[in-house]
């Protein structure tokens, strides 16, 4: 056992804060498959992904291997000079507590320190939505591969970036970009976010995607308030509450019957009418499938035999995870696409149609949301009558 210096024993202390959690000073090394050399990096710690991606696998050439796709730090080892990651496939530690409440609170108050506001409406922008981000005023951004224990966003149309600002004079946090289950992340880290909202102090999430019309009356442009869920992935097991329950979040078994806010959908509806919007807003049914592929005819036609109105392949994760913290939910799908349901069809469904139409639709999409935030009643949650500032 190596006794730490004081310095290396604060940035030991900082490590398992910033959720560089099982940390062992260095003894027994297993598989150690990365090195990061505190004087490379000063006294800045950074993120346990970030350490495998930036991480330069140097000059100590027993540690040669390089972390592959996926696999997660476990453990992390320090002595006077270097940091030793060990890594385990994310198969091994998926349904695990990896994702739990001391990881979330070291991301939240590592995110609080530095964000200009304490937000209280979380914003989270779908495939080629990003520009609802745009509307915050007094912005601070921060990329994902800068914050500890966040994925990084790896789909054309997600920027991967966390935005910080003010909305019609609301705290708002936005999340330029999400987590999808086919990117290949665990389901607990893929809504990890949500986590991290509700510890930062979120009262109300508003969900934006992009999503393929199944009923027949709806229209490529149509915007689908979202009423309900068909959780496919959850029929087999693959529900993000999966594994120990986090009683500091919530309750083993939540209620799902009243996960879309309905006050907020109603709000919606009125803003809608008042912006002239009503031609194209729709309310229905998602149903989230785990991609990649989208769906085949039968496929599509059992959705709508279902009572599916529009398909797609996020939300309803990040829905389940906040509505089990206790925070209020609104979604959105923007129809983006018509799924195909005839054989004689020779549409065929594609993500650059999908990012072309969140484009098209941008302008009236950040009007109708930061319309609603400007009407939310979280101002009570505001201390000494103003913004929660940090
Ligand atoms: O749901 P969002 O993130 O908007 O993205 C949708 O668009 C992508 C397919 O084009 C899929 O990721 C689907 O889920
Ligand atoms: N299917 C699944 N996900 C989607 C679609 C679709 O047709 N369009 C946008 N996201």
């Amino acid at each position: 056992m190596v006794a730490l210096p004081p310095a290396g024993r604060r940035l030991f202390e900082k490590g398992r804060r910033l959720g560089l959690h099982n940390l062992v000073e260095v003894g027994k090394v297993c598989y150690v498959l990365a090195v990061w050399r505190q004087r490379d990096e000063g006294r800045k710690l950074i993120s346990p992904q970030d350490l495998i991606s930036r991480s330069p696998c140097t000059s100590a050439s027993r540690y040669h291997s390089r972390p592959k796709v996926n696999q997660v730090p476990t453990k992390v080892a320090l002595n006077r000079t270097s940091l030793y990651l060990h890594c385990m496939s994310t198969k091994v530690v998926q349904g695990s507590r990896r994702y739990g409440y001391e990881e979330c609170k070291a991301t939240a108050d590592w995110l609080l320190d530095q964000a200009p506001v304490r937000p209280l409406v979380g914003i989270v922008c779908g495939s080629g939505l990003g520009g609802l981000a745009d509307m915050l005023k007094d912005q601070k951004i921060f990329n994902y591969g800068d914050i500890p224990n966040f994925p990084k966003s790896t789909v054309h149309g997600h920027a991967g970036r966390l935005v910080f600002g003010t909305l019609k004079g609301k705290p708002c946090v936005c999340m330029q970009g999400r987590f999808h289950l086919y990117e290949g992340y665990p389901i607990q880290k893929i809504t990890m976010p949500m986590r991290i909202f509700k510890l930062m102090g979120v009262k109300t999430v508003i969900l934006t995607n992009a999503a393929g019309g199944l009923n027949q009356d709806y229209k490529v442009g149509d915007v689908m308030i979202i009423k309900d869920h068909i959780n496919m992935p959850g029929f087999a097991g693959i529900n993000p509450l999966s594994g120990p329950n986090e009683e500091s979040f919530g309750t083993r078994f939540p209620c799902m019957s009243d996960a879309y806010d309905r006050k907020l959908q109603q709000l919606a509806q009125e803003v809608g009418a008042e912006l002239g919007y009503s031609d194209f807003l729709r309310e229905g049914v998602y149903c989230v499938l785990g991609g990649p592929s989208f769906e085949t005819i039968a496929e599509c036609r059992m959705l709508t035999r279902l009572g599916a109105d529009a398909v797609g392949m996020s939300t309803v994760h990040e829905v389940i995870v906040a509505r089990h913290c206790g925070m209020q939910v609104f979604a959105l799908s923007l129809i983006t696409n018509q799924a195909v349901m005839d054989y004689d069809s020779h549409e065929k469904a594609n993500h650059e149609e999908v990012l072309q139409t969140g484009e098209q639709r941008s302008l009236q999409l950040v009007k109708l949301v930061s319309t609603m935030v400007a009407r939310l009643d979280v101002a009570s949650d505001y201390t000494n009558g103003e913004a929660h500032h940090c």
